[in-house]
């Protein structure tokens, strides 16, 4: 079980819950509840530090991160995974099972081989005709007994197939954003470590996407088209990225883009036809067949460098899209500027 409070801490750790939440401004249902409830318990490291990292960046919570922090965090493990790590238990043992009758049957077999070779030599050649039948008769039984372990054998070799194959869709889907359908922060993790790794000197540039005043826009038109304009954003994005970069969903209306391979300038080129692009977009209500207001993008472009790790990486490119959105939204800011 996870938790284990005894009654009276679980009522303290709830009031603190309960204030928290309030301060917050978020309803206590219970996806917020439990992250609270985790945060509050203090065991769960890598969700306190994400906490404490939006509380210090001053970034209000609300339901969409605390479902964010809920999936990343405290989510239990995907029905499909456990689902697939079941199946590959089963094959596993049968085919374990397998390998042990086959070697039963063989061994049985040799025995009575050798007992039946015996038999002949000690016959003289006297009533051999019957030892030798027996032996045939053993002989036919173990050719059907292999014929139907080949066949079992083969059909879990199929099925051992058909998983393997699942099991790399699941492990693309685990990579994947469900909502954008672009890569998720886990994808860029291993990316990055993998091009850190593959080359450590590589030129790695990073571009952080920001959608403007997106909380205006979710308040007016509600969640169900600020969530279709995230994913028209997200694939006006990935429309500018080549097959060597990578476009991640790297928060609820935060993006990245991530070039190998590519200079200062040349990033802040592309980051400019983004945002040019994204500005160009027109959305339509389904409903009122009314147009939606333009949507605009703030970027922040940044080059890797080696003194760092990739987490002060990011951190210092999202340094450079807040200069983007305080010199007034809606415009690239490179990290040359930082300087200026
Ligand atoms: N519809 C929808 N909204 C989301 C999602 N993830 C985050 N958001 C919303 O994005 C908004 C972000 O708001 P803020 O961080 O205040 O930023 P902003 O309003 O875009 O303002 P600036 O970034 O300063 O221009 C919040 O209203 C979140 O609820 C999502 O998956 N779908």
């Amino acid at each position: 079980m996870k938790y284990q409070d005894s009654l009276e801490l679980a009522g303290e750790k709830a009031a603190q819950v309960k204030v928290f939440l309030q301060r917050a401004g978020l309803a206590a249902h219970p996806v917020n509840y439990a992250v609270c409830y985790d945060y509050i318990s203090g065991h769960n490291e890598a969700l306190c530090i994400a906490i404490e990292q939006k509380l210090a960046a001053k970034t209000s919570l609300d339901d969409f991160i605390m479902a964010d922090l809920y999936s990343r965090y405290l989510v239990p493990a995907n029905p499909q995974q456990e689902q697939l790590l079941q199946d590959a238990a089963g094959i596993v043992s049968r085919l374990t099972g397998y390998t042990d009758l086959a070697a039963e049957q063989v061994s049985d077999y040799l025995q009575q081989l050798d007992f039946s070779l015996m038999q002949l030599q000690q016959s003289n050649g006297e009533n051999s005709l019957p030892l030798v039948e027996q032996l045939r008769q053993h002989t036919i039984s173990f050719q059907q007994q292999q014929q139907q372990l080949q066949q079992q054998l083969e059909q879990a070799n199929q099925q051992s197939h058909q998983l393997r194959h699942e099991i790399e869709q699941l492990k693309q889907q685990r990579l994947l954003d469900p909502l954008t359908g672009l890569y998720n922060r886990l994808a860029m993790q291993n990316q990055l470590d993998l091009w850190f790794t593959e080359q450590p000197g590589r030129r790695i540039a990073a571009i952080a996407v920001n959608l403007d005043h997106f909380n205006r826009f979710n308040q007016d038109y509600g969640n169900v088209i600020g969530d279709v304009i995230l994913s028209k954003v997200a694939r006006k994005i990935s429309s500018y990225v080549q097959s060597s970069g990578l476009p991640v969903r790297s928060g609820g209306e935060e993006f990245l883009i991530l070039l190998p391979d590519v200079d200062l300038r040349s990033a802040s080129e592309i980051a400019e036809q983004v945002r040019r692009g994204v500005e160009k977009l027109r959305f339509v209500s389904a409903k009122s067949k009314r147009a939606l207001p333009k949507v605009t993008i703030s970027l922040g472009v940044s080059m890797f460098q080696h003194t760092e790790n990739w987490h002060q990486f990011l951190a210092r490119t999202t340094d450079v899209l807040k200069l983007a959105k305080q010199r007034g939204r809606n415009q690239v800011a490179s990290e040359a500027m930082l300087t200026i």
